[in-house]
C-alpha cells in the first residue's frame, strides 16, 4: 500500500532518459513516500549501468517499449530534440488511458512532436520543472532539485483529471505548480533562462577568444558576475542545441531585443551618458529586490556545492 494515497500515487512510473531530471523525480518520489514502481529506460548502455549503480528506479530495462508496458505515468527525459522518436517508438506500447508526460524546457514544438504519435485515449500533459543545474548524467540528481521551484504545466488539451494528476504528482516532489499557454511559456522561458544561457555562453566564448587576457586570467581573477556566467556555459551542449533549434522563434524576438538594448548601452558608454547608464541600472536593480522581496532568490543554492541527498 503507498504511504500516501492522494492522487499523486500512480501504481507504475516509467522514466525515459535518466539524467538529471529523471534522477531527481526518482529521488523525490522516494523522499516523498511514493511507493509507485519506477522503471527506467536510458540509450546508452552505460548510463543504464550506472543507474543500475546508483540504485536509481526499480527496474532498469533495455528499451523504451519495454519501460511502458503497463506504465500508468510516462515521463519523457530527454533532450527535446529525442521526445518525438521517443514517443513514436513507445506509442503502440503504452497502457490504454494513461498519461504520458515530458520535462522538456521548450514546449511549443515538443507538443507538435510527440502528441501525433499519442493514441486515442492517453492523457498527454507536458511539464517543465524550472529547475536544474549545470551538471546532466544519471549521477547527478538529488531529492530536493525540485523544493519549493515552480514547475509549469501545460495542459495544451489534456483532461482536468489527469492534469490535476500530474500537478499533484510534482507538488509531492516539492515542487509549486501553475498552468501556462503553450506559446506564453516558451516566451516566458526565452527570456528568463534561454536567452540568459546563450549571453553565458557567448560571455564565456568571448573571454576564450580574447587573446589579450590568458586562460590563467580568466580562471584566477573571475568575479562572481563572470564565475556564474562559466557554471551556466558548462550545461549540457545537446541539451542546449536542441533548446535553440526548437525554441527559435521565442528566442529570435529576446535576443533582437536584447541587441537593440545593449546597443543604446553601448552608445551611452561611447558618448559618456552617464545618465543613461544609471537610470538603466537604477531600474534593473528593482527587478532583483522584487525577485529577493517575492522569495525567489534563485541564488540562494550554489548549486556547484549543493549538497547531493538520495
Ligand atoms: N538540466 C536542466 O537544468 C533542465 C532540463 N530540462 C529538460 O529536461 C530534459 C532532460 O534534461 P536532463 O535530465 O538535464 O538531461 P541529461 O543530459 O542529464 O539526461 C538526458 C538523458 O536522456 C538520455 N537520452 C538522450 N537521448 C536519448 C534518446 N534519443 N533516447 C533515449 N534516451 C536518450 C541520456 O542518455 C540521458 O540519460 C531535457 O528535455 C531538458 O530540456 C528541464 C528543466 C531543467
Ligand atoms: O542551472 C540553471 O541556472 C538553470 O537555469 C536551470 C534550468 C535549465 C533549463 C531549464 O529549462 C530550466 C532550468
Amino acid at each position: 500500500m503507498s504511504e500516501t494515497q492522494g492522487p499523486e500515487n500512480y501504481g507504475k512510473v516509467a522514466l525515459i532518459g535518466l539524467g538529471l531530471i529523471a534522477s531527481s523525480i526518482f529521488w523525490a518520489m522516494k523522499r516523498a513516500g511514493m511507493d509507485s514502481h519506477v522503471t527506467g529506460y536510458a540509450r546508452s548502455a552505460e548510463t543504464r549501468e550506472t543507474a543500475k549503480r546508483l540504485g536509481l528506479c526499480h527496474e532498469i530495462v533495455d528499451s523504451a517499449e519495454e519501460a511502458v508496458k503497463d506504465a500508468d505515468l510516462v515521463i519523457l527525459a530527454v533532450p527535446v530534440g529525442a521526445m518525438g522518436p521517443i514517443a513514436e517508438a513507445i506509442a503502440p506500447h503504452l497502457k490504454p488511458g494513461c498519461t504520458v508526460s515530458d520535462v522538456g524546457s521548450v514546449k511549443k514544438e515538443v507538443i507538435e512532436a510527440v502528441r501525433p504519435h499519442l493514441p486515442e485515449g492517453v492523457n498527454f500533459v507536458p511539464t517543465h520543472p524550472m529547475a536544474g543545474t549545470e551538471h546532466s548524467g544519471p549521477g547527478a540528481g538529488f531529492a530536493s532539485l525540485y523544493d519549493n521551484r515552480w514547475c509549469l504545466i501545460v495542459p495544451d488539451g489534456a483532461s482536468e483529471e489527469a492534469t490535476a494528476r500530474v500537478e499533484a504528482f510534482w507538488q509531492a516532489l516539492g515542487a509549486k505548480t501553475e498552468q501556462m499557454e503553450v506559446e506564453h511559456h516558451d516566451l516566458v522561458c526565452a527570456v528568463v533562462s534561454h536567452v540568459p544561457h546563450l549571453i553565458a555562453y557567448t560571455m564565456v566564448g568571448v573571454a576564450d577568444d580574447l587573446r589579450r587576457v590568458s586562460d590563467q586570467e580568466v580562471i584566477k581573477f573571475s568575479a562572481a558576475g563572470f564565475r556564474d556566467f562559466t557554471r551556466i556555459a558548462a550545461s549540457d551542449p545537446t541539451m542546449w542545441r536542441d533548446v535553440f533549434m526548437t525554441n527559435k522563434q521565442a528566442t529570435l524576438e529576446i535576443l533582437g531585443r536584447f541587441t537593440e538594448e545593449l546597443f543604446a548601452l553601448q552608445r551611452a558608454i561611447r558618448t559618456g551618458d552617464g545618465q543613461l547608464l544609471f537610470d538603466y541600472f537604477t531600474r534593473t536593480r528593482e527587478i532583483r529586490r522584487g525577485i529577493l522581496q517575492a522569495g525567489q532568490d534563485t541564488d540562494a543554492p550554489d548549486f556547484g556545492r549543493v549538497k547531493v541527498e538520495k
